[in-house]
C-alpha cells in the first residue's frame, strides 16, 4: 500500500480526531458495526499503549439475545440502591439494556500481587484502558459508525458483577456503544488549548540545582 506525505496523513487524522463526537445510546439505531468493523474496532484496541504488555483490561459483548438479563440486572440493581424504586423506574432501567445496536462492557484488571505485571499501578492500568477505547471510538468514527461510553451506578452493583462472573480484581469500567447515528445531536464546544496546556519555566533565581 503507497504511503500517504506526512501531511495528508497529519490532515486525516486531524479531522477523524476532531471530527469525532460521542452519540449516546438513546440516539444510536441499527445495524451496528457488521463482522468486519467489529473486528477493526476490536483491533484498534489492542493498539493503543500499555506499559509491560499486560492487557490491562477487556471486553465483554453482550449480545442483542442477552440484553433482557442484563436489564434484569441494571433494574436488580437499582432495586438495591433503592428498595422503593417504582414498576416504571426499574422498567427505564431495564430498557437501558436495549439501546446501543453493539454493546461492550469494559472492564479493569487490577492484577494482584505475585501475577505478571503486578507492578504496573492502578492508574497506568487505567489510563493504557482509556487509550484502548479512545483507539476504538476512533475506529468507529472513521467507519461512519456513532459511538459512546456510558457509566452508571449499575456497573459496581452484585448483580452486574455476578451476571458477567467477574473476578475480584476486575473493575467493570464502562459500556462501549455503537450503532448507526439515527439522531445527530449538536457537537460539542472542545476546550481551548490554553484550558490544558502551559510550558514550564523555572522560577527567576531557582534555574539550577
Ligand atoms: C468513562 C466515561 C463514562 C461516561 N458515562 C456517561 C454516561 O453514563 N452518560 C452520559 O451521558 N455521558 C457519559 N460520558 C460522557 C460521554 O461519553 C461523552 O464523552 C460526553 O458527552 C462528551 O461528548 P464528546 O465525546 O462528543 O465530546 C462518559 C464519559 C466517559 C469518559
Amino acid at each position: 500500500m503507497q504511503d500517504h506525505p506526512v501531511l495528508d496523513r497529519g490532515q486525516w487524522a486531524q479531522a477523524l480526531i476532531q471530527g469525532r463526537h460521542s452519540t449516546s445510546p438513546r440516539r444510536l439505531g441499527a445495524p451496528g458495526p457488521d463482522a468486519a468493523q467489529q473486528q477493526l474496532i476490536l483491533a484498534a484496541a489492542g493498539a493503543a499503549p500499555d506499559h509491560g504488555r499486560i492487557l490491562p483490561w477487556r471486553l465483554i459483548e453482550v449480545p442483542l439475545d442477552q440484553r433482557a438479563r442484563l436489564g434484569a440486572a441494571f433494574a436488580e440493581a437499582l432495586l438495591e440502591r433503592d428498595p422503593q424504586a417504582t414498576a416504571e423506574q426499574l422498567a427505564q432501567a431495564a430498557e437501558k439494556a436495549q439501546r446501543a445496536p453493539w454493546l461492550l462492557l469494559a472492564l479493569l484488571r487490577l492484577g494482584h500481587a505475585g501475577a505478571v505485571g503486578a507492578e504496573i499501578p492502578e492508574h497506568e492500568r487505567l489510563l493504557a484502558t482509556g487509550a484502548a477505547l479512545q483507539n476504538m471510538l476512533l475506529q468507529a468514527s472513521s467507519l461512519g459508525l456513532g459511538s459512546s461510553l456510558t457509566s452508571g451506578q449499575a456497573l459496581q452493583s452484585g448483580p452486574l458483577r455476578r451476571l458477567f462472573g467477574l473476578a475480584e480484581e476486575e473493575k467493570a469500567l464502562c459500556f462501549v456503544n455503537f450503532g448507526h447515528v439515527a439522531q445527530p445531536r449538536a457537537v460539542r464546544q472542545r476546550p481551548a488549548v490554553a484550558d490544558y496546556f502551559s510550558r514550564w519555566a523555572p522560577e527567576p533565581g531557582r534555574e539550577s540545582p
